[in-house]
């Protein structure tokens, strides 16, 4: 055909009010994990996170999750290992979560939902000089996913639960420092999937490598209600609508492959 691209409509959640046809499309996140079909790979390192939580900003509801952002100008909060052949630094991270401890996971493994997937964004300094510029690369950004599960009170995410009152509606912003991301991830940060993928909210570029932890953390019931009372909408809008579901439905493999670091 004509077109240089092929252009795919993407089932979008209704919420997500961003483009319906995504430029390729032959790499869109989230997807099903499905264990027998990864591919151990034995070249996969182990992670090597190292965060400062003095670069830790501010917190704040874009609309979509509750972001907290970190300050990416020097090289203090970095990613890399893993699958990853560059250096990543930490722009933010945010979850996504159910009305129900049912779902709201955007990945699955072997289809089993989770409440909550918390992801940690970070874009290659290696090879750009701006997290905007980056998204729009196919190897600009890494996401760590880490899948939440109800059960005893999660302490490091307690801060992070206090604050969100603050910033019930859209686009409210509140500081917050001295968080260390690293207290979210699970003891065991060695047992990983990975694959190529891509944002999974607008602009939805495919731009990700995705590590996804095998294990997960748990957080309390209550802590995950305290989501659920955030607002996708703003303080002038007549009618509220709590922040639930705010998870992208899940996209085709495309013949992808899904590679784990274990056995
Ligand atoms: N679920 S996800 O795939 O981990 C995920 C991400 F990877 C993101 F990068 C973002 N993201 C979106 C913007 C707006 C930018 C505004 C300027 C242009 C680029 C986007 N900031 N960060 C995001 F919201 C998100 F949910
Ligand atoms: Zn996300």
């Amino acid at each position: 055909t004509a077109c240089s691209s092929k252009f795919v409509l993407s089932q979008m959640h209704p919420m997500w009010q961003g483009p319906l046809a995504v430029p390729g499309g032959d790499r869109q996140s989230p997807i099903d994990i499905v264990v027998r079909k990864s591919i151990f790979d034995g070249e996969l390192k182990p992670l090597v996170t190292s965060y400062d939580p003095r670069t830790c900003q501010q917190i704040w509801n874009n609309g979509y999750s509750f972001l907290v952002e970190y300050d990416d100008t020097t090289d203090k909060s970095t990613l890399k290992g893993g699958p990853l052949k560059d250096k990543f630094r930490l722009c933010q991270f945010h979850f996504h979560w159910g009305e129900t401890n049912a779902w709201g996971s955007e990945h699955t493994v072997d289809r089993k939902l989770f409440p909550a997937e918390l992801h940690l964004v970070h874009w290659n300094a290696d090879k750009y000089s701006l997290f905007e510029e980056a998204v729009m690369e196919d190897n600009g950004l890494a996401v760590i996913g880490v899948f939440l599960k109800v059960g005893k009170r999660h302490e490091g995410l307690q801060k992070l639960v206090d604050a969100l009152p603050a910033i019930r509606h859209k686009d409210s912003v509140v500081e917050f420092n001295r968080f260390d991301p690293a207290c979210l991830l699970p003891t065991n940060t060695d047992n990983y999937w990975t694959y190529h993928g891509s944002l999974t909210t607008p602009p939805l570029t495919e731009s990700v490598t995705w590590i996804i932890m095998k294990q997960h953390i748990e957080v309390s019931h209550d802590q995950l209600a305290v989501f659920r009372s955030l607002l996708f909408t703003s303080a002038e809008e007549e009618v509220q609508k709590s922040m639930v579901n705010n998870f992208r439905v899940q996209q085709p493999l495309r013949g992808r492959a899904v590679r784990s670091s274990f056995i």
